[in-house]
């Protein structure tokens, strides 16, 4: 585990992130799925909506399969699954053991479903609410596993300036972690970069005519996702997010 590793991580899960979204986007908002009173007795018999539990019964199945037996991957609805289904594999753990149930995956779900949802898809609905939840779905397991990485960024930071670090932590001084672990420059690098991957894997591709690789010169609706609300994604979610994760990790570091 070194700051490049998991710089290279955090670069490749950008790739899913884009196509996620260009998924999701790809279908109409299907309101219905999100709100409880679309199922059973007027919501009141099972109080959560079709997206829910889908969500939950999604999980539940890869949870026995053994998806959360890697600290990578988060649930966002707590199993009690007795055993995994899965071949037993000694995952290694990178993780203080006392700092790696750190996760903000309640601030995840209703960023994406109150605040990226209606930048994505556009007002309508077709029916198809399955695989329109599926899609999301994967978009919640792509965000939760990049913005949870923090835990990661964060044990790499520590032990690169254990000095420095154990202070802060000792002091419980959030707002000097948080100035220690910021690197704007790298920020803006992780910005631009998704902003144009967005351009660049949202394009209808034909046999024949250039690549675009700029924003400036295609005008946004021949994109299948925004580049601008990627963009957005990561500057106002997705990097304060990992960044209030690193925090929480490193304040449980010396438990
Ligand atoms: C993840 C890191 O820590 C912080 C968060 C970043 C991000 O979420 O992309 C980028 C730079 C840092 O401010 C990092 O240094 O790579």
């Amino acid at each position: 585990l070194s700051l490049d590793t998991v710089r290279e991580f955090l670069t490749r899960e950008e790739d899913t992130i884009v196509f996620s979204l260009i998924e999701r986007a790809r279908y109409p908002l299907n309101r219905p799925a999100y709100d409880p009173i679309h199922l059973g007795d007027g919501g009141r018999r099972l109080n959560a909506s079709f997206a829910e539990l889908f969500i939950r019964e999604s999980e539940a199945v890869q949870s026995k399969a053994g998806r959360y037996q890697s600290l990578q991957e988060i649930p966002f609805f707590a199993y009690r699954v007795p055993f995994t289904l899965a071949p037993p594999y000694n995952f290694t753990r990178e993780l203080y053991p006392a700092a790696a149930f750190v996760n903000v995956n309640d601030a995840i779900w209703s960023m994406y479903f109150n605040e990226l949802l209606p930048l994505l898809a556009k007002n309508g609905d077709d029916g198809n609410y399955a695989v329109t939840v599926d899609s999301d779905l994967a978009c919640l397991q792509v965000l939760s596993r990049r913005i949870n990485y923090g835990r990661y960024v964060a044990e790499v930071k520590f032990r690169g300036d254990q000095q420095t670090y154990t202070s802060l932590i000792q002091a419980k001084d959030r707002d000097a972690l948080m100035k220690l672990l910021t690197s704007e420059a790298q920020e803006d690098v992780v910005k631009r970069r998704v902003e144009k991957k967005a351009t660049v894997f949202g394009q209808s591709i034909t046999s024949d005519g250039p690549i675009e690789t700029g924003v400036n010169n295609s005008s946004v609706t021949d994109f299948k996702v925004n580049p601008s609300v990627v963009y957005k994604l990561y500057d106002q979610w997705v990097i304060p997010l990992t960044k209030q994760v690193e925090v929480e990790y490193l304040l449980h570091r010396l438990d």
